[in-house]
This record gives C-alpha cells, structure tokens and sequence, in this order.
C-alpha cells in the first residue's frame, strides 16, 4: 500500500476569473487562456471565479445530498445498481476502492455517493449503447431530489463546455475544437459524502475518505466543503497538499483525456481524501459534488500534432473514451486493477514505502 502523508501545507492553487471569456474581446479571451495554461502546466486544478453558476443551485444540490444521505440505510442501498458496472445510484461507504483506477491496492474508500449522467434516451437520434449512457435511477425521496440535481448539473455542464473552449483557445486550436469529442459527452455527477457513524471510527491503515486517483474524463467541476482534513493533490515532487475551496470560487481539475491530447504538457493531477476525522479522532462530516465531463463515448483520443516533437515522443497510444472509462470504473467500482493506467500510477508507486 502506498498511501502517502501529508507532506506539505495548503498548496495555492490558482484562481482564474473566467468572466469575460465568451462575450470580451479577444485581449480578456487571450489572458484568461494564458492563465489557464500556466495553471494547467504547473498544477492541473484551478479556483474558478466568474463562473455564473447562482448560489442557489448549489444550496439546493447540497440541499438534495443532505436529505438523501439522511435516509436510513435500508432506503439508500434500494437504489444499489443491478451491477457495479452500471454507473449509476447509492454506492455504500467501503463499496468502491478509487486506486484500483491505477491497478494499485488500497483499503476500502469510507465514502458514500450518489451517481446520476447523462442517458442514452438525452440523444435519442444517435442510438447510444446504455451500457455507457445508462438510465438514471432517481430516489423517490425526497420529493426535491430530481429537479435540484438535474439544476446543478446542467449549471456544471453549460460552465464544463465553455472550459473545454478555454482550453481550446490555451492550446492555440480553434475556440470549438473540442466540440466533436464532447458533443454527446457521457458524463457523469458523483455525490459524495464522507462521514463515520458515531462512534465507530476504527480505521485500517492507510484508509481514506477516497483513494488517490487521477480523474478519468477531460475536465471535472467540484463543488466542496470548506472541510479539514480533505482533499489534498499530490505536488511533483510527491508531497501532498491540502486543497480548500475559495468563497465563491469553484474547484476545477484536468482528467487524464487532457493529459492524453496534450502528452503530459498538462497534468491529470493526483488527488485523495483524508478520512473524516478531526485530530482527536472524532468523524466530521464532509460533502462533495465532482461532474465529470467525460467525453463521447466513441471520440477516440489521440495526442495533437501540437504537442509532439522531437524531444517529445507520443507517450499514450489513442484509445476510445469508452474503453479508458470502462477500464478505470472496473478498477474502482469492480475492483479489478487497471492494467492500463501505468503512467498515472506511477506518479503512485513512486511513493511506496
Ligand atoms: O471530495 C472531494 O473533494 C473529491 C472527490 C473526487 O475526487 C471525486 O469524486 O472524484
Ligand atoms: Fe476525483
């Protein structure tokens, strides 16, 4: 097991006001992408400001959590999909293990989650396979559920898209470039909240709230709690560091489809989460929301021209989104390790003690 420890303090990540992005000029659009470059190179998660998502999708998503995680268990395991590779409903604390992503071993991950996505019926012309566009399992209760999840969702999907064209514009292609590969994105809101029951907070070692991983897809807005112990990233030089929120700003990070097209020149950022408990060992409670823009299931990822040279030869081969995404899910969510995710892991391995 190569859990790190907290080896560093808060690390600054950088925070980028995107307002202006689509409707400034071309001087406001060349310094946002310029930021986002830099952050992408050096960090590879950023603080959002300027995004235009009002407060109130986020009170009623947290409101949507709060109320569902506080059923009794027996309601929240009603809504387990069929099979684990079903991306869907309640996934129970020490369900899924995130390193197996990586191919590496890990005790169970203590959090609890919900997973809504996008459904094959959103794109009915396209004849989607379920399999990766399956369909939603929405609890009955509470009544409030849908409407404020599916809010939130299409809040963090319009605010995805227009970074994917941010990043276009950073990477010198057109602002639409991406559009062909994200246009019947298969993505995916996973709720989490990681809280011990009173009481028992008897850990193996090296548990965590969730595992290190990196995120499978291109981009991922998250929504967090201001809560320590909580995530942290891993710096390049393998130390980690706690990450909290801004006021008002949101979390972003870059998925390994990023680091794909762009050969590493932009990092798909190791991150994990402490388990919820304060320094004299009692549980907190702690929540948050990753939507992952993950991509069409059939865009078939290749490196860019751009970021290939003699210096730099191509460090993945193409792969389709679906197959990369299968391959990570049967790690977490299956607990079959990933054979395919070398790379990524052994920023991980590096670490071993
Ligand atoms: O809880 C967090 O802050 C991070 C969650 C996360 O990394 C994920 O859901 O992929
Ligand atoms: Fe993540």
């Amino acid at each position: 097991m190569s859990t790190a420890k907290a080896t560093g303090g808060p690390l600054q990540v950088p925070v980028v006001d995107i307002d202006g992005f689509e409707d400034g000029d071309t001087e406001r659009r060349a310094e946002i992408a310029r930021l986002v470059d830099r952050a992408a190179r050096e960090v590879g998660f950023l603080q959002i400001k300027g995004h235009g998502i009002p407060e109130i999708a986020a009170d009623g998503l947290a409101e949507a959590m709060d109320d569902f995680f506080a059923l009794p268990f027996e309601d929240k395991v009603a809504y387990k999909p069929p099979t684990p590779e079903v991306n869907r409903g309640y996934t129970a604390p020490r369900d899924e293990r995130l390193s197996y992503s990586l191919g590496v071993t890990s005790p169970a991950d203590l959090f609890e989650a919900y997973n809504v996505g996008v459904e094959a019926s959103k794109f009915a012309d396209l004849d989607l396979p379920e399999d990766h566009y399956p369909a939603n399992m929405w609890p009955e209760r509470p009544a409030l559920f849908e409407r404020n999840v599916e809010e939130w969702m299409r809040q963090a999907n319009k605010l995805a898209n227009t970074l994917t064209r941010v990043f276009a514009v950073a990477l010198d292609l057109p602002a639409d470039y991406f559009k062909s590969y994200t246009d019947h994105s298969m993505d995916t809101l996973r709720m989490n909240r990681y809280q011990l029951p009173d009481g028992d907070v008897r850990l193996e070692p090296g548990q965590l709230g969730m595992g290190p991983h990196t995120d499978y897809g291109v981009v991922t807005v998250l929504w967090a709690d201001d809560v320590l112990p909580g995530l942290q990233i891993l710096d390049s030089e393998g130390g980690w560091h706690d990450v909290r929120p801004a006021p008002g700003a949101l979390l972003i990070n870059l998925g390994d489809l990023l680091a794909r097209w762009t050969n590493d020149r932009w990092i798909s950022t190791m991150h994990q989460v402490l388990a919820p408990v304060d320094s004299e060992g009692r549980p907190l409670l702690r929540r948050s929301a990753a939507y992952f823009l993950d991509g069409n299931a059939d865009a078939v990822i290749d490196c860019l021209p751009s970021c290939l040279g003699p210096e730099e030869p191509k460090l993945y081969e193409p792969v389709t989104v679906a197959e990369h995404l299968a391959a990570k899910l049967a790690g977490s969510r299956s607990l079959k390790p990933n054979p395919n995710a070398g790379r990524e892991a052994s920023r991980l391995r590096s670490l071993s003690v």
